[in-house]
C-alpha cells in the first residue's frame, strides 16, 4: 500500500463461483493499480471447513457455514482504516489456516458469495455488482473450465452444479435486488436453438436514483432503442449483433438496460459502440475500447460481457473518485 487512505472505498463483487469474478477483478486492477486495490475473499469467513460441511451437509452457500458477525466487524474496521487479522480458507486443504494481517487500503474489494447476503456489510458497500450468469451458460462455462483445465468428468460438474442449485436459489440469487449494477449473461436470441453458448446476449441492469451513480445510455436518455449496429463500421459475421437500451423494473425499482447481443468480429471496432453511448464515465473518447483491446485475452473479451465488465469498472473508479473528492473536501472546510 502506497499511502494510508482518507477514505477507505468499498466495492461489493457477488455471484457464484465460476462467474468471471476473477476476470472482473483483474479488469479492475487496470483501472486502479494493484497497490490501491485489496481483495478480500469471502470464502475466507467460512466458518465451517470442509469436513464439517460434509458431515453436516450444510453447503458453503448456506449463511450457517459462513460467520458473518466477524465479517462484519473486520469490514467495517477496514472501512473506518483500521488493520484486521483475517481467517484464511485454504481451498487446496479445506481447512482454516492461521489468521493474515491486512491493513486498510483506498479501495477495499470483498468479494464472493455472500457480499451483499447480510444487511449490516451491504450498508457499508459503497458500489456492487451481482454476476447473473443463467444455467445454461453456467453449465457452459463450467465445464469448459473444469474439464479441460482441471480434468472433472462432464457428469461431475454437472452434479456438481445441479447439488448447488438449491441453495444458490436461496441464499445467493437473492442478493441481486441489492446491486447497483447487475450483469445478466443469457443465451443468445440470435441462434434458433442455440447449444454451443459462444454467442450471448449480456445485460446491464443499472439501477436508477443512487446518489452520484448516472446509467450510461445509448442514443438517447430514457428512450428505448433497438440498433443494429453491423454494416460499414462494425464488422458481423452470423449472426451478427443486436444492441438494446431501455428501462425496466427490477425488485420494484427503476433500472436502465443496455443489451448486447452477439459477438465483435474486430475489437477495436468497439470504438464505433463507444462513441454512441453517453455517460460511460470514461476520461477520454475511446477509454473502454483501449481497456477491453489492453486484455483481449480474457475470457468475454469480444462480446458484451468484456464490454460491460469493462463499463461497470469505470462506473466503480468514478464512485472511488466522486467519494474521495468529497471527503478532501470536507477536510478543507474543517
Ligand atoms: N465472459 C466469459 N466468457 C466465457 N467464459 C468465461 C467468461 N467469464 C468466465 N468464463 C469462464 O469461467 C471460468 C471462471 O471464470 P472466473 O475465474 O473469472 O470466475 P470466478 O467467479 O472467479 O470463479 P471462482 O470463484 O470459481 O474462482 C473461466 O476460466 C472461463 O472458463
Ligand atoms: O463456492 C465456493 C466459493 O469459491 C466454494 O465452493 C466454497 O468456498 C468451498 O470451497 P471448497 O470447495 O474448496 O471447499
Amino acid at each position: 500500500m502506497t499511502s494510508k487512505p482518507e477514505r477507505v472505498v468499498l466495492i461489493g463483487v457477488a455471484g457464484d463461483s465460476g462467474c468471471g469474478k476473477s476476470t472482473f477483478l483483474r479488469r479492475l486492477i487496470d483501472l486502479f493499480g494493484e497497490e490501491l486495490m485489496t481483495v478480500i475473499c469471502l470464502d475466507d469467513y467460512h466458518s465451517l471447513d470442509r469436513k464439517q460441511r460434509k458431515e453436516t451437509g450444510i453447503t458453503a452457500l448456506d449463511p450457517r457455514a459462513n460467520n458473518f458477525d466477524l465479517m462484519y466487524e473486520q469490514i467495517k474496521a477496514l472501512k473506518n482504516g483500521q488493520a484486521i487479522d483475517k481467517p484464511i480458507y485454504n481451498h487446496e486443504t479445506g481447512m482454516i489456516d492461521p489468521p493474515e494481517r491486512i491493513e486498510p487500503n483506498h479501495i477495499v474489494v470483498v468479494e464472493g458469495l455472500h457480499p451483499l447476503y447480510d444487511e449490516r456489510v451491504r450498508e457499508l458497500i459503497d458500489f456492487s455488482v451481482y454476476f447473473d450468469i443463467s444455467d445454461e451458460v453456467k453449465i457452459a462455462w463450467k465445464i469448459q473450465r473444469d474439464m479441460a483445465e482441471r480434468g472433472h468428468r462432464y457428469e461431475d460438474v454437472l452434479a456438481q452444479i445441479n447439488s448447488r442449485k438449491p441453495d444458490f436459489e436461496k441464499f445467493i440469487e437473492p442478493q441481486r435486488e441489492f446491486a447497483d449494477v447487475v450483469l445478466q449473461v443469457l443465451p443468445t436470441n440470435l441462434i434458433k436453438n442455440d447449444t454451443e453458448r459462444k454467442v450471448l446476449r449480456v445485460r446491464m441492469l443499472q439501477r436508477e436514483g443512487k446518489d452520484g451513480f448516472e446509467p450510461t445510455y445509448l442514443f438517447d436518455e430514457g428512450s428505448t432503442i433497438q440498433w443494429t449496429p453491423c454494416g460499414r463500421k462494425l464488422t458481423c459475421s452470423y449472426p451478427g449483433m443486436q444492441l438494446y437500451y431501455g428501462s425496466d423494473v427490477y425488485y420494484g425499482r427503476y433500472v436502465s438496460v443496455l443489451e448486447v447481443d452477439g459477438q465483435f468480429d474486430n475489437l477495436e471496432e468497439v470504438i464505433y459502440i463507444e462513441t454512441h453511448l453517453s455517460n460511460t464515465s470514461t476520461k477520454y473518447q475511446g477509454e473502454m475500447t483501449h481497456l477491453l483491446l489492453q486484455h483481449r485475452e480474457y475470457p468475454g473479451s469480444n462480446n458484451g460481457t468484456g464490454l460491460f465488465q469493462v463499463l461497470t469498472g469505470l462506473k466503480m473508479r468514478d464512485e472511488y473518485e466522486r467519494l474521495t473528492a468529497k471527503e478532501a473536501k470536507l477536510a478543507v472546510q474543517v
